[in-house]
């Protein structure tokens, strides 16, 4: 049986320790590190995301700055609000929810936010630095991930890896960090052939797919360290109820990996830590302090 890797209790010590910089952080600089959040529309789903990202915000002794825009907020208005946030010396970070509604470049907006506030990481700036070894913003999912991998199996140097999924998001990020980490690392996708193969060879599996327990216990290699990323809701037994499932069969990777992370509980509580330890990382870096 593998270790199911506890990410809500890492994620807590992460907030912790985030919460202690802040405290260190406000006494040098006289105020708290700030973080902007913009949600435009009324998706559910999104609009849970925001509450518990505010909610972790205000815990770290952080200064949330909401901003819940109608669904059909213009681009220019959107992009208008980005300018201000850009501008306001209490934002140390931005993020701006996604999915945006359709009518809205999602592309654009991003590319609006200053990269010195971009604590999402999702900028071509971040993305680009992280990609030529330069200091930036590492998108907070693929972070996440990394400090789960890192923590069960310190040194990561010459282990391969499997990401299953290439979004700029979280596969490709993932891939970079673990490149980073010297790794070898294989990037699948939804044209790849025989995944089965290739995810045998692994012992680093990080499933960023988004379809319910695609990949199965008897594809892994007997004692690799999985790391699900998937986030999808499914009815449970319970009629009229749903439930979260991950990407991975999670019972089945549990018979032949060495740990697997859960859903929930895994992952999803790490995208929010990282967010608020990118939060303080932008505070520190824009008032000078080491
Ligand atoms: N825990 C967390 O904090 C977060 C969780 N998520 C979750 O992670 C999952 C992935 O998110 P995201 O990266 O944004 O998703 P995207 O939909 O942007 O990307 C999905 C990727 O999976 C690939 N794919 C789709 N079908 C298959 C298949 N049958 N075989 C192999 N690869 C396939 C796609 O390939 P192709 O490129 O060829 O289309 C694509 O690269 C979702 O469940 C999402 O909810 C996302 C962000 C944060
Ligand atoms: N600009 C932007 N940045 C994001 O980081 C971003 C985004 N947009 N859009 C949506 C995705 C998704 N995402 C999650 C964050 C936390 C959990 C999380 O905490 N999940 C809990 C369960 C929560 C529940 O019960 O619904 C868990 O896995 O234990 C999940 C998913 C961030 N995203």
């Amino acid at each position: 049986m593998a270790d199911i890797i506890d990410g809500k209790a890492f994620a807590a010590g992460l907030r912790e320790e985030v919460r202690e910089g802040v405290t260190a952080f406000a006494a040098k600089a006289g105020r708290a590190p700030g973080l902007a959040v913009v949600l435009v529309g009324e998706d559910p789903a999104s609009a849970v995301y925001v509450r518990s990202k505010h909610k972790a915000c205000v815990t770290a002794g952080m200064e949330s700055f909401e901003h819940h825009l109608p669904a059909e907020t213009s681009e220019a208005d959107l992009l208008a609000l980005i300018g201000q946030l850009n501008a306001d010396p209490a934002v140390d970070g931005i993020l701006v929810q996604l999915p945006l509604p359709k009518h809205i470049d999602e592309t654009k907006v991003i590319e609006a936010i200053d990269p010195d506030k971009d604590v999402d990481g999702f900028t071509t700036a971040s993305a680009g630095r992280l990609a030529t070894g330069q200091d930036g913003f590492v998108a907070c999912t693929p972070l996440g991930c990394l400090m789960l991998l890192k923590d069960r199996l310190g040194d990561l140097s010459g282990k391969s890896a499997v990401i299953v999924g290439r979004s700029n998001i979280v596969g490709k990020p993932m891939a970079m960090l673990l490149l980073k980490e010297s790794c070898t690392v294989t990037i699948a996708h939804s044209r790849t052939q025989d995944l089965a193969h290739v995810i045998g060879g692994a012992d680093i599996v990080v499933a960023a797919v988004g379809r319910p327990e695609m990949v199965k216990g008897a594809w892994l290699k007997p004692g690799a360290t999985v790391i699900d990323v998937g986030i999808n809701r499914v009815p449970a037994a319970e009629e009229g109820k749903t439930k979260l499932v991950g990407d991975v069969a999670f019972d089945e990777a549990m018979e032949v990996a060495a740990a697997v992370t859960p859903v929930p509980g895994g992952v999803g509580p790490m995208t929010i830590a990282c967010l608020l330890h990118n939060t303080l990382a932008a505070a520190k870096r824009r008032e000078g302090i080491a």
